[in-house]
């Protein structure tokens, strides 16, 4: 089940937390999210899954920024969610859509529990200006059915900014062989 933008207004400050909240961004069964300015994109062309590939920050510039195909930009939500009991999913807007802009390659599901910003995957079908501040996608919660273990994860719980993908610490670390 779902729940509806006045269950999410009930719940915030108990199980929901969802800061700064601002009651024009919630919808019938969701809440939009704004885009924050920073950006972070990785300098090499070939990235590798078991090692922590370079990046670069950039910002959004107020005369906004134009994103191109073929390049991944890895941004957050200025709002930081947090829901105890309900499972968090982000999704995109329809109007965002049009514009042909992805806001997740492949990770919408966020887990119970789990606390920060949420890391945009940014990624465009047709060059298309993007402007810091917009409502580029929104988040719903879903209940949950059973017991649940804490999450506690090491790599993106409680983040404080835009993150790399940390998959290369789920690697064993490498031996020098002499
Ligand atoms: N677009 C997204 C998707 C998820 N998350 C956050 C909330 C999730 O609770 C957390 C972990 O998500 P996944 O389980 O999909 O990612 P991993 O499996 O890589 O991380 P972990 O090993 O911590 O579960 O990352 C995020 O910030 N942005």
């Amino acid at each position: 089940m779902i729940l509806s933008g006045k269950e999410i207004k009930k719940k915030l400050g108990k199980e929901i937390h969802i800061a700064p909240f601002n009651e024009a961004q919630l919808n019938p069964n969701s809440y939009n999210l704004r885009l924050h300015q920073e950006l972070l994109v990785y300098e090499n062309q070939v990235l590798d899954m078991k090692e922590p590939n370079p990046y670069r920050r950039i910002q959004i510039p107020e005369e906004g920024l134009v994103l191109q195909p073929g390049e991944l930009y890895l941004g957050r939500t200025i709002e930081t969610t947090r829901a105890d009991c309900y499972v968090p999913m982000l999704e995109g807007r329809s109007s965002v859509g049009r514009l042909g802009i992805f806001i997740h390659i492949t990770a919408g599901l966020g887990h119970v529990g789990a606390n920060g910003y949420w890391t945009l995957e940014i990624a465009c079908i047709k060059p298309v200006r993007i402007y810091a501040g917009v409502e580029i996608c929104q988040i719903y919660f879903s209940e949950l059915q059973g017991a649940y273990t804490a999450y506690n994860s090491k790599k993106y719980h409680n983040n404080n900014g835009v993150q790399p993908s940390l998959m290369y610490t789920e690697f064993a670390p490498k031996v020098e062989h002499s």
